[in-house]
Formats: structure tokens, sequence, C-alpha cells
């Protein structure tokens, strides 16, 4: 029998817990939407973002690049006022902020950027990643293979975390640049980036972050990290979708080939008309992340801890990646003997994940959690709950008791379960082939 039993209705038994369970799992009152729990996907917009963006929607639309009247002076000032707030979160000069679309776009330019630039000749062409890291980097780096590039996949512990030892002996005479990510965005590990960024300076290899998940969450500082290129979305800090940032350092100057050619705008790495409104909106939500950070993190961990304790104390249940470094806004837990697909119709309304965003149409099971060891099986029964600034505690306490009864609902129904209610060690089991 396979692990994957589907939530039909025809299986059910009558009985009272059935009924009770399942008429909560799909119950929404009128006007009444899902409690959201998808923070890695993208967080909601801070109402204080939303004010200081709409001024940019009406009076103020200026070109930020006209240079010759007030329209395109006020709107330039303000874009240069978001620059200094990125810049502030991160520990990095003004200049050294370049606006993209987002983190995906970061990524590209940052990877092919130095590729294309210092690939010329052919002296250096090899590059190093990681095998979990975000699907726009991988891709990118595949692209790069095509056009005769070498790549590294680097293999993670079983926590998720890269090994430094293995880093370094990867690390060649014609390797140019290390790409790995600060915050796993399906398990929230933290890799040790301040001592990557040191072996990578030590071995003249630019370092390549893709903080998407990372900053404006935990303290992220180039220059303490020694990071020579990071990648930054605003939409998963409670800024507007479609705007991020590149971080490209000046000294040591870290060169690109640009992937998107035209006026020149943003020191000629991105050209391209800004678009005010998103870039105030991301300026805002990363001041605020700056001042609050210390007080997000607290209740974030809080709550965290709430649910991690809470569902670790169902039998057969286990958090994927390393228990000590991680960011606690970010909890993926396996449940065994239940497929996650039917997990999460058991609860349709408690908005999740079982991993990214935009894999989350495949039923494939997670590359990230395959990467750390995990079984086809324990990586299709793992949900990824995504804790924010506004998350509540009535909302964690709601998913847990939901959370518990249901995984206990879809249990019953597995014969699997039934099996380990005997005693019975799978393990052992021949099953028979059909
Ligand atoms: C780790 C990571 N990298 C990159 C991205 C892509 O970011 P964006 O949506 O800004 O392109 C995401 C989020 O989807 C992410 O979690
Ligand atoms: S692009 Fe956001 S999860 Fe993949």
């Amino acid at each position: 029998m396979p692990v994957g039993l589907q939530l039909g209705y025809t299986m059910l038994t009558p009985n009272a817990l059935s009924l009770d369970v399942l008429s909560n799992a799909t119950k929404m009152d009128e006007g009444q939407r899902p409690i959201y729990l998808d923070m890695q996907a993208t967080t909601p917009l801070d109402p204080r973002v939303l004010d200081a963006m709409l001024p940019f929607y009406t009076g103020f639309y200026g070109n930020p690049h006209s240079r010759t009247h007030a329209y395109g002076w006020e709107s330039e000032k303000a874009v240069e006022d978001a620059r200094e707030h990125i810049a502030a979160l991160v520990g990095a000069d003004p200049k050294e902020i370049i606006f993209t679309s987002g983190a995906t776009e970061s990524n590209n330019m940052s990877i092919k950027g130095v590729a294309r630039f210092f690939g010329r000749g052919g002296k250096k062409k090899h590059i190093i990643t990681t095998q979990t890291e975000h699907k726009c980097v991988l891709d990118s780096c595949r692209h790069l293979q095509d056009e005769g590039y070498e790549i590294t996949y680097l293999p993670v512990n079983n926590n998720g975390l890269v090994d430094l030892e293995k880093l370094k002996e990867a690390i060649r005479p014609d390797t140019m640049l290390v790409s790995i990510m600060a915050v796993n965005n399906e398990i929230g590990v933290i890799q040790p980036i301040a001592e990557i960024g040191k072996l990578c300076r030590e071995n003249k290899v630019f370092f390549h972050t893709d903080a998407a998940q990372a900053v404006g969450k935990i303290p992220m500082d180039v220059n303490a990290m020694n990071i020579d290129l990071m990648s930054i979305s605003a939409h998963k800090i409670y800024g507007p979708k479609g705007i991020g940032a590149c971080y490209v350092r000046r000294r040591p100057r870290v060169r690109l080939d640009p992937i998107i050619s035209g006026g020149g705008q943003e020191r000629g790495l991105r050209s391209g008309t800004l678009a005010p409104a998103l870039a105030v909106g991301f300026g805002e939500a990363c001041r605020i992340a700056k001042k609050e950070m210390e007080y997000d993190s607290k209740r974030v961990r809080a709550l965290s801890e709430r649910l991690l304790n809470g569902l670790l104390s169902m039998e057969h249940t286990s958090q994927n990646g390393d228990r000590n470094h991680f960011y606690p806004g970010c909890v993926n837990v396996s449940f065994a003997y239940v497929e996650g697909e039917s997990l999460l119709m058991a609860l349709k309304d408690i908005a999740l994940s079982s991993g990214s965003a935009c894999t989350s149409a495949s039923l494939e099971p997670s590359y990230v959690l395959r990467a750390l060891g995990n079984s086809d099986e324990s990586a299709h029964s793992s949900i990824r709950f995504g804790i924010g600034r506004f998350t509540t505690e009535a909302e964690i306490d709601y998913v847990l008791k939901a959370v518990t009864e249901r995984v206990g609902f879809l249990r019953e129904l597995s014969p699997l379960w039934e099996l380990v209610q005997e005693g019975i060690d799978l393990n052992t089991i021949e099953w028979s082939q059909h």
C-alpha cells in the first residue's frame, strides 16, 4: 500500500470524530479567510509601508531619472532616501545597492554577471553552490553550464548545513564565485555566512549570498561577513512585490556583465526606469525592519517555540533542518504516516505549504528535503509553518489544535499507522509487487 493516501470521502467512517474534524477543516465563515502561515512565500504589506507608497501613485509621478524639472527631482530624492534605508539595514554604502525586480533577478544578475565578466579569457570558469539553493540560483547555474562553465553543487549535511571543510576542498584555482544562501526558504536553516565569507576572501573568490529570507529578519552585515554580492527581496519583509535589490561591493570592486542593458541606470548594471512607489515601499520596509528587528524576533521566537513544542509532542513527528541554527519563523515538520497533500487538504482553513511557492503545484517531493537525506515518504509528509510580524498567539493555538486533531484523524485512516500501533516495524515488511 503506497503511503500516498488520498482523503477520499468514501474512505471515511462516519464516527463523531471524523464529522467534527472534517467539518472544521473546510468551514470558513462568511468573510473569514484562512489563517496565513505561509510567510516564506510572501508577507502581507505593512500598512505603514503602504502609507509611504501612496503619494507616489498620485501626485509624485515624476520619472526619477528626469534631471530637468522638479517632478524628476522629488522622485529621485525619494528613491535615494529608500536606497539609504536598504543600505543601512545591511551595513552597506547606498552606492552599493542596485534596485532590481526581486531576489530572482538579483540572483541571476550576480551569478551570470560575475561568470560572464570574469569568465572572459577563459582563465576562471568554476562556480560553487549548494544543492539546497532556491531554484533561481540552481537554474542560473544550469544555464551557465550550457555556456561552458563548471559548477559544483555541494551536498549539505543531514541538518541542512554546509560542511566548511568540503567547501574548502571544492575551491579550485579557477573558482571565481561561491553562491550560498543565508536562510533556506524551506527549512529555515541559517548557514555560517561569516565563516563562508572569510574562507572566500582568504581564497580570493567572490562570495554571493541569496539573503531573500534573511535580510530584515536576522542581522546581516556585508562587511563583517565579507559578502561581495547579496540578493534582497522586499515582499519577504512586509514590503511590496516586484522590487528587490542586489548589493554589489565597491571595494574591492566586483565587476558584473549586466543582464539588462539600455539607458544605463543603476550604475549601468540594471537599465530601465525605476518604480518610485515600489522603491519607497521597499525602503520603508527596511527602515521598519531595522528599528523593530529585535522586537519582531522575540515575538516570532516565542510563537515558534509554542508551535514547535506542541507539534513535536505528537508521536512520530520531527523537525527538518538543524534545531539550533534556524530562523524560528520557518518551522518545517514531518508527520510520519500522513501524506502531506492530504494533510494540506485537511487544513484548508490554514494557508500553509509543503515547500517553495514556485514548486507547490508539483507533487514531487522537495529536493531540499531529499538533499538532507529524507526519504520520499518523509519529504512528502512535511509541512512548512511560516510565522511573521502579524501572527498572533491565538492563531498559533488554533493551528496547533487543528493539526493535532487532523493528523490524528488521517493516521486513523492509514493502514500503515495501524501496523505501527500493533508494534510492527514497517522496515521488516516485504511488500508484494503489483
Ligand atoms: C531563498 C529565496 N530566493 C529567492 C526568492 C525569489 O525572490 P523574488 O520573489 O523576490 O524573486 C525567494 C522567494 O521566493 C526565496 O525564498
Ligand atoms: S519564487 Fe518564491 S518560492 Fe519560488
